[in-house]
């Protein structure tokens, strides 16, 4: 590869972390970075990457840290060996409905910013409120309320824009920040999502929404392609719908819009070429499925500290229960996705709960969970015992709508009986293995009716099942992944899975500057990607004994969570 052959940088703003990932035009990965907002930060009251207002149920992230991060993070690259004048385009991912209020003097200093000085020191002052709401966030049940009545009841809320209200949608929160903080939203100039916050700071100016993205906030009318008017007029307030709609700004259509070249602080402090290109950014999910070309009736699962399942389909079917967003590059497709709280964090907890009953030195290997895990036989479940089955939310789930809280049942197929009991009998040993199943049973309850028989005398179930984020390094939670998810082909891991986002952004610049008239992301990606050096099957999939033993699970399970929400909504109305 010549050393001026052109290079693409992708970046991903995560909840614990920010990484940058570079690749050639062969899509072969030649640099990473990354700066963990925990272990890195400097001067940040934060844990996991957020800060918590329990009495509101308030999550949030300083956005000042993500500037830090920027700041290291380009001086780690440089370290790897990156020659920053090869940077031909960069694109970003942003974790999902987060938003940055940028006050009035923003523009002009992030026109006018010192090479000499960090972006820390000189764009703090930038913002109208210094953090951004974070995805966990669930301060806005009263406003969710409104935006579900506006049109009706949710069902119709998710047909218009893919989703019914959900507490970290932005339009939501925008809602409550207005009213909560009505002189900070007066002085917000500009709305930026994380994505395009990321594109805003590189390219010295205020950056638009992804088409993508765009639909993960409540208020964007996906077949209309346009904002509706009555759930602006709703978030909007007092201060009215043109106010909002000059926050918000426009939003191309064009995936791999070509926003301006990067602005003149990176090119001086760090010697990126003046004609780099900052292609539009988008979220963390819709770049997922960037990392690869994702085929009809693939499944991809993200285990990061979210856990999301999303597939890629020309069928928009919108449901309550489920999200469509636009896909990020190509008209006419959508992404399906299921997107739970209780992911990455759920699983430390029991992983946190066995190194201690054990004495790990190690706190944080994975090692003695992975042991529990594949020792415990499918749903704990010795012969003739009932099933066991459960859910761990240490955090307030968004599929189902719980509370936090962690709840235990045994269940007998055979007469459809469903018992609660107070843990698993061997906790927390089996717990490693309930947990990982209760989170993959949820994902095949909910995507069973989107999947399709891969081939002939097979049950309706994924293709193949890829597997990204943290959790993808591990093995043994592939396995389970499998024998509940199934995969006629098996599950695979990406080379780099735990580094998905990034890559899918480094791969939409590619696209958005290589690309032919007409020639859609698929169609580039396709021609170059090679299957045998970027993925790698790492567990099977479908396998009919066990499979068959999850198909009875799934009806107790359903049952479990209907029990649970019914027990809720009589809380509710006692209280
Ligand atoms: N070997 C492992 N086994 C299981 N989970 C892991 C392993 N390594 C990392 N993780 C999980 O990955 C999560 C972070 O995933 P990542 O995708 O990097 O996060 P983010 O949400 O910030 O994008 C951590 O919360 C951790 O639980
Ligand atoms: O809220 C969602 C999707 O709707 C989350 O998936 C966020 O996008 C953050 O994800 P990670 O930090 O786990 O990658």
């Amino acid at each position: 590869m010549a050393s001026s052959s052109p290079l693409y940088l992708g970046f991903d703003l995560s909840t614990q972390q920010l990484k940058g990932i570079v690749v050639d035009d062969s899509l072969k990965k030649v640099h990473d970075a990354k700066f963990d907002f925990d272990a890195d930060a400097k001067g940040f009251k934060i844990q996991k990457g957020v800060m918590v207002n329990e009495a509101e149920h308030e999550v949030f992230a300083p956005v000042a840290m993500w500037l830090q991060a920027l700041d290291v993070l380009l001086g780690r690259l440089k370290d790897d060996g990156l020659d920053f004048k090869r940077v031909k385009a960069i694109s970003g991912s942003g974790m999902q409905h987060g938003s940055v209020f940028w006050n009035a003097d923003a523009e002009q200093l992030l026109a006018q910013l010192d090479p000499k000085k960090t972006l820390e020191s000189q764009l703090d002052v930038a913002f109208a409120h210094p953090y951004s709401p974070n995805w966990q966030d669930a301060s806005t049940q009263k406003e969710c309320e409104e935006f579900d009545a506006i049109l009706g009841n949710e069902h119709q809320l998710a047909n218009v824009t893919g989703s019914k209200a959900h507490h970290r949608f932005t339009g939501p929160q925008i809602l409550r920040f207005q009213r909560k903080y009505p002189d900070k939203y007066i002085k917000t100039k500009r709305i930026t999502l994380v994505s395009s916050w990321i594109a805003t700071v590189l390219l010295g100016r205020f950056a638009p929404f992804d088409i993508s993205d765009v639909c993960g906030m409540n208020l964007w009318d996906i077949k209309a392609g346009k904002w509706h008017e009555k759930l602006l007029e709703l978030a909007a307030g007092p201060s009215g719908v043109d106010a909002l709609k000059q926050k918000l700004g426009d939003v191309p259509e064009d995936g791999g819009a070509h926003l301006g070249s990067i602005s003149q602080y990176f090119v001086r402090r760090h010697g990126f070429s003046e004609d780099c290109t900052i292609i539009a950014s988008t979220g963390d999910n819709p770049s997922t499925i960037l990392a690869l070309p994702l085929r009809h009736n693939d499944a991809m699962v993200s285990l990061g500290t979210s856990t999301t399942f999303l597939m890629s389909t020309a069928e928009y079917k919108p449901d309550p229960s489920t999200h469509f967003f636009n896909s990020p590059t190509t008209p006419g497709l959508y992404m399906f996705m299921l997107c739970y709280k209780n992911g990455g964090l759920a699983r430390e907890r029991v992983r946190d709960a066995i190194n201690s009953k054990f004495n790990v030195a190690d706190k944080t290997s994975w090692t003695e969970f992975d042991k529990h895990l594949l020792s415990t036989p499918p749903l704990a479940q010795d012969s003739s015992d009932p099933m066991q089955l459960g859910l761990y939310f240490p955090r307030p789930e968004i599929i189902p709508d719980l509370p936090a809280g962690e709840w235990h049942f045994a269940y007998d197929p055979q007469s459809d009986t469903l018992t609660r009991v107070n843990s698993v009998p061997q906790s927390p040993e089996q717990d490693a293995r309930v947990i990982v199943e209760s989170q993959f049973l949820s994902l095949r309850l909910r995507s069973q009716h989107l999947v399709s028989s891969p081939a002939d005398g097979l049950p309706p179930q994924p293709r193949r099942v890829y597997l990204v984020g943290g959790g993808s390094r591990n093995k043994a939670i592939a396995k389970v992944a499998g024998q509940v998810l199934g995969g006629s082909e098996g599950v695979f891991k990406l080379d780099v899975g735990e580094n998905a986002c990034a890559l899918g952004a480094a791969y939409k610049a590619v696209w958005a500057m290589e690309r032919q008239p007409g020639e859609t992301f698929e169609e580039l990606i396709g021609k170059r990607w090679h299957e045998d050096e970027f993925v790698e099957r790492i567990a099977d999939g479908y396998n009919k004994d066990v499979w068959d033993k999850y198909a009875l699970a799934l009806k107790g399970f359903q049952d479990m969570e209907l029990a649970l929400l019914r027990e809720e909504e009589a809380k509710k109305k006692a209280s």
